[in-house]
């Protein structure tokens, strides 16, 4: 395994190695456990991985990373493994109520020698975590994961959501309820998409 790019981020060989036996153990799982779509497996890096690792550079070196909805890890495990090498003392806490989904997320941690935490809770129930960044890839709606971050994100934390092509319908409703700051960062894999940038987040 050689060093490399990805997503735009200098990438050691040893976190290389790390992301190449994360995507072995979801191609493992996922029969059993549908942690993505079998269409989608096929692009795994991709859709998935190099998707998931284009948020990392967005968020500084702020030290507390919480992702919510974590599924199969994407895209908190992928954070977990680049903060390995980039930010050794980042603390990395996801959020997934499937507690076999769960459980393979904790299973890749202790695998891959990582030191995220993983809660197997609802996110409306878990315990408020003032994180400084907090991430959520389709998961919900804007409104949702606003009503998420008013729980879960510190007074001057910072959200990054990978949201699809149609994310500026979600807009409107949002800040019908919402007041925020909204930067859209197109996506690197995918141009119709784009991360939402947001602080700020009040209730109207
Ligand atoms: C569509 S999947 C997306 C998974 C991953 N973020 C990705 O992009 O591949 C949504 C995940 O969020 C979890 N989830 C949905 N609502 C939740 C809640 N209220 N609390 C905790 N986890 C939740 C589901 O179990 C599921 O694994």
């Amino acid at each position: 395994m050689t060093p490399g790019k990805l997503a735009g981020l200098d990438v050691s060989r040893e976190t290389m190695a790390r992301l190449e036996a994360y995507a072995a153990l979801v191609r493992k799982w996922n029969p059993r456990i549908n942690l993505v779509s079998r269409k989608s497996l096929d692009a795994l890096w991709e859709r998935h991985i190099a998707d998931s690792a284009q948020i990392y550079h967005l968020a500084g070196d702020a030290p507390n990373w919480l992702d919510l909805g974590s599924g199969g890890g994407f895209p908190g495990l992928v954070v977990a493994i680049l903060a390995t090498d980039l930010h050794p003392d980042r603390q990395v806490t996801l959020i997934e109520s499937d507690t076999r989904k769960a459980t393979f997320l904790r299973t890749a941690i202790r695998e891959l020698g990582l030191s995220a935490q993983v809660l197997a809770e609802r996110i409306e129930a878990a315990e408020p975590q003032r994180a400084d960044i907090l991430s959520a890839r389709a998961l919900t709606d804007l409104s949702g994961l606003l009503a998420f971050a008013e729980r879960h994100l510190s007074e001057s934390g910072l959200a990054l959501f990978p949201k699809g092509a149609s994310w500026k319908n979600e807009l409107e409703p949002a800040r019908a309820q919402w007041s925020f700051n909204l930067e859209a960062i197109t996506s690197f894999t995918e141009p119709e998409a784009a991360i939402l940038k947001i602080q700020g987040v009040a209730r109207v």
